[in-house]
């Protein structure tokens, strides 16, 4: 089945991200590709959706940010896109205050497992802003440093109001921060698709059902189950697990009871809800240097 590419447009308020969403959107219809947008504001309206040209299917997510309180609605409008549209890529412009993971859980519900593929996170860095972050509360500047450390492209952009010696300075605590994203500085956030789109993954690691995301640095890891499992079993596997995962998601059914859950698990505290449809066992585990053959070891061992 072919999976639409998921691109993640992280950064501060007011960094370029509209800027660069324009940018891309005329190279990809140059390209013809079909290409859908999602955007989210914090306010009541959208000011940025206006400058999405009028052809490119666009959600709009107002009055509140996707990576907390309408986190929901995403799940919604990817669904809806996919539904309505046979699209090559989604771009999803975040709020300036969201967090990156949060975004990217989103977009890996189970639901979406086989349909989406998140390819990058790119996080555009306003150099001035960056400059004087000294001038931002202490949970505004952890979110920069989070924005760019989970990044798989960081653009270093408005560069052309720093002089060389800054430019060098910002560019290595950038590095310093995040060593293995790719990192460009850019003004008006010029910058060539080919830079931000990563190669795809290759037909072997899609094998084994693992939904690798090759380029970033948070991995994703889907796991069904063909039967029921052990809740014993499966709260001993929780409290065993590494902290390195972060989330889990997904629909479970027990041996011991008919009912289906929806199972959710962050920071450490798992919510199981019941679950009205019988849906199928899926759940999506997120976290970084996930251990692939291990999980699915030990996830094997919880069906009786
Ligand atoms: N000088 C300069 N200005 C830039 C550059 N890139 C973008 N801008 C301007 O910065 C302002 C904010 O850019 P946007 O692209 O709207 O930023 P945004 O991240 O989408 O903003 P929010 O959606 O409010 O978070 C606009 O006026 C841009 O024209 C740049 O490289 N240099």
């Amino acid at each position: 089945m072919k999976q639409v590419e998921v691109y993640i447009l992280s950064g501060f308020l007011g960094a370029g991200k509209t800027t660069l969403l324009q940018n891309i959107l005329s190279e990809e219809q140059q390209n013809h590709r079909k290409i859908a947008v999602v955007m989210n504001e914090l306010g009541e309206v959208s000011i940025d959706s206006n400058m999405i040209p009028e052809e490119t299917p666009l959600k709009e997510l107002l009055n509140g940010c996707v990576c907390c309180t309408i986190q929901g609605q995403l799940e919604v409008q990817l669904e809806n896109m996919l539904r309505e549209y046979d699209l090559d890529a989604i771009y999803i412009e975040t709020t300036g205050v969201a967090h990156p993971i949060e975004v990217l859980d989103a977009c890996l519900s189970p639901l979406f497992a086989e349909k989406l593929e998140v390819k990058a996170i790119l996080t555009i860095v306003d150099a001035n802003r960056w400059q004087n972050r000294t001038g931002l509360s202490i949970q505004l500047r952890k979110l920069l440093i989070e924005q760019v450390e989970h990044a798989d492209v960081v653009l270093l952009n408005k560069v052309d109001s720093l002089s060389e010696n800054e430019k060098a300075k910002t560019v290595s605590e950038i590095q310093s921060i995040n060593p293995t994203g790719k990192l460009f500085m850019t003004e008006f956030a010029r910058i060539p698709l080919s830079s931000i789109q990563i190669n795809k993954m290759n037909k072997k690691q899609q094998h084994e059902q693992a939904h690798v995301h090759k380029h970033l640095h948070l991995r994703s890891y889907v796991h069904t189950f063909a039967h029921p499992i052990d809740l014993e079993k499966f709260e001993d596997f929780l409290r065993e697990m590494p902290d390195t995962i972060f989330r889990i998601k997904g629909y479970i059914r027990f041996s011991h009871s008919k009912e289906s859950f929806l199972f959710q698990y962050s920071y450490g505290m798992p919510l199981y809800m019941k679950e009205p449809v019988n849906r199928k066992q899926t759940l999506v585990f997120i976290g970084e240097n996930l251990d692939h053959s291990m999980l699915q070891k030990q996830l094997n061992t919880l069906v009786i």
